[in-house]
């Protein structure tokens, strides 16, 4: 039984990770906002793309605080991030999705999201991504850490130093790895199936430009921001 431990270095690179991952919540709470109320799709769509750029935003802030992301070439940072928003997107509504709820309220929220006014071919995809990563339990430093690495993803369209990028998320990596030894004793495949989770969240990237051209109303308007990362208009 090799002892598994976390470097010190580990720990404060860990502490930085979670921190910014805190900082940069959401301002106001999407689901508390559908959980009130029933919107038209017109209404939804709007709400979406208000959450998305604000999510945008965020991410801007949190990838700042990856150390060694701001020494990256700068174009590379910028393809990092546009070629990360949507998955980012999606990881974080899984999180939102997954987290502890009074009885009954996940299945409002469902029903919401089902309603909003995305097609339906999209709702099993979607779904299923939610329920894998609901399934996981992650622990809020797995969760920010997962952020980290889907961000610091070095095949992304454009990177031009793609070792350099590389290198960061092997440092995160282990990290989520020992991370994982140390939460899930018992379950030695779980570090695999968390990355696991980061494959099903690149299918969901291909889905998302038709979920969003799709959305059961005409005339999409999207901020310019979301024009710049989401490839629309
Ligand atoms: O806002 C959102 N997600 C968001 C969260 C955090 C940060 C940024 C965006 C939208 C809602 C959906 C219903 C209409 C209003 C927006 N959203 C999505 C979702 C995102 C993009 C596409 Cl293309 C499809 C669905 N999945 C969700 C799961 C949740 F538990 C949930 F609560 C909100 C969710």
């Amino acid at each position: 039984k090799e002892k598994i431990e976390i470097t010190k270095e580990q720990q404060a690179l860990m502490k930085i990770i979670l921190d910014a991952y805190n900082r940069h919540q959401i301002p106001q709470d999407v689901a508390k906002k559908l959980l009130q109320d029933q919107y038209s799709a017109e209404e939804n769509f709007l709400l979406l793309t208000e959450m998305a750029t604000s999510q945008v935003q965020v991410l801007v802030e949190f990838t700042k605080n990856i150390p060694g992301f701001l020494s990256l070439d700068h174009e590379d940072q910028i393809a990092l991030l546009k070629g990360s928003a949507v998955e980012a997107m999606f990881l974080r509504s899984a999180q939102v999705f997954s987290r502890k709820m009074p009885k009954g309220h996940t299945e409002v929220l469902e029903a919401r999201i089902r309603k909003s006014g995305i097609s339906e071919e999209f709702m099993t995809p979607m779904f299923n991504f939610y329920k894998s990563i609901g399934e996981l339990h992650m622990v809020q430093e797995e969760q920010a850490l997962l952020t980290a690495i889907t961000i610091l993803t070095p095949d992304r369209p454009h990177v031009k130093d793609q070792h350099a990028v590389e290198r960061l998320q092997e440092s995160m990596l282990d990290v989520l790895r020992k991370l994982c030894a140390l939460q899930h004793p018992q379950e030695p495949q779980y570090f695999a199936r968390l990355l696991g989770r980061l494959t099903e969240l690149r299918t969901l990237n291909h889905y998302h430009t038709e979920m969003l051209t799709s959305w059961r109303m005409n005339d999409h308007k999207f901020t310019p921001l979301l024009c710049e990362i989401w490839d629309v208009q």
